[in-house]
């Protein structure tokens, strides 16, 4: 029991080892002691020392114990670790930025083709998006993961497409986000839009793309290949 307890990596740990970043330890070895660590964390020495062996424990960072100190430095898993912290930092404050979903190419009912074409959209499409799409929508089965993360889609700056009607009746608006695809083979797509018609047959788990090309052309696609499409405005 006390073992696990004593290897158990936390955030008091990491917050350690961001000192030790700030300090040159990704760098290389840097040379501290306790009492200054102690200081720095508003600690005691003891509580200094054993987040030091616990980190070492946790093989997130090298120790070297010398008569004044010790010199440290983080390893490839501490590194793994701080980044991990900078991952979940940068979606908090860069929310608006981008967003990664991945999928597979799948075939739908063919009826992308005919309202992408009608004119009520095909003018809007050309105003706000700056081109006629190819008359489709290349369709993406999303994997379970990725159907959860496109809620954080909403927080992106979208391209609104109007509804509109003629004499018949009436069309549904729907939403765009500029995105690029990739493909497995690193082959990416950028100026391509995600289209959410708010009239739909389909789930969440199905995401719908357009683009001045035709896609499975330009990236050579067929049903069942991989793509990961990135959402949003890259930086
Ligand atoms: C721009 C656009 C507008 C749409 N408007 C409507 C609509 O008004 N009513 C409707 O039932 N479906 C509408 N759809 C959804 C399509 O019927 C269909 O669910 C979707 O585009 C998937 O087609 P696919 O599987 O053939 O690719 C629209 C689709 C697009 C792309
Ligand atoms: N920009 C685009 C749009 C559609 N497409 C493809 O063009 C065809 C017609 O699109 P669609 O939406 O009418 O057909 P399905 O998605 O229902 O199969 C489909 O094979 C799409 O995958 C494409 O390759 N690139
Ligand atoms: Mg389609």
């Amino acid at each position: 029991m006390s073992t696990i307890t004593e290897s158990a990596v936390g955030p008091d740990e990491i917050a350690v080892l961001k000192l030790l970043a700030l300090e040159g330890g990704l760098a290389g070895d840097v040379k501290i002691s306790c009492s200054q660590l102690a200081d720095r964390l508003d600690a005691s020495n003891q509580t200094a020392s054993r987040r030091l062996q616990r980190l070492e424990s946790g093989d997130l960072l090298e120790r070297d114990t010398v008569s004044d100190g010790q010199w440290v430095a983080i390893t490839d898993d501490g590194e793994r670790a701080l980044r991990a912290e900078y991952e979940d930092y940068r979606r908090v404050f860069e929310a608006d930025s981008e967003v990664d979903l991945e999928g597979t190419i799948t075939s739908g009912m063919g009826e992308g083709r005919h309202y992408i074409s009608l004119s009520g959209y095909q003018r809007q499409f050309e105003d706000r998006l700056g081109y006629e799409p190819f008359p489709g929508t290349l369709n993406v089965e999303l994997r379970d993961d990725s159907v959860r993360r496109r809620s954080a889609v909403s927080s992106l700056e979208p391209v609104p497409i109007d509804g509109w009607e003629d004499e018949d009746r009436t069309y549904g608006p729907a939403v765009c986000y500029p995105a690029t695809i990739e493909t497995a083979d690193g082959e990416s797509y950028e100026g391509a839009h995600t289209i959410a018609p708010e009239r739909t047959h389909h789930d969440e788990d199905q995401l719908e793309v357009i683009a001045p090309d035709r896609l499975r052309d330009e990236l050579g696609l067929e049903d069942g290949d991989h793509v990961t499409v990135s959402v949003g405005d890259r930086r």
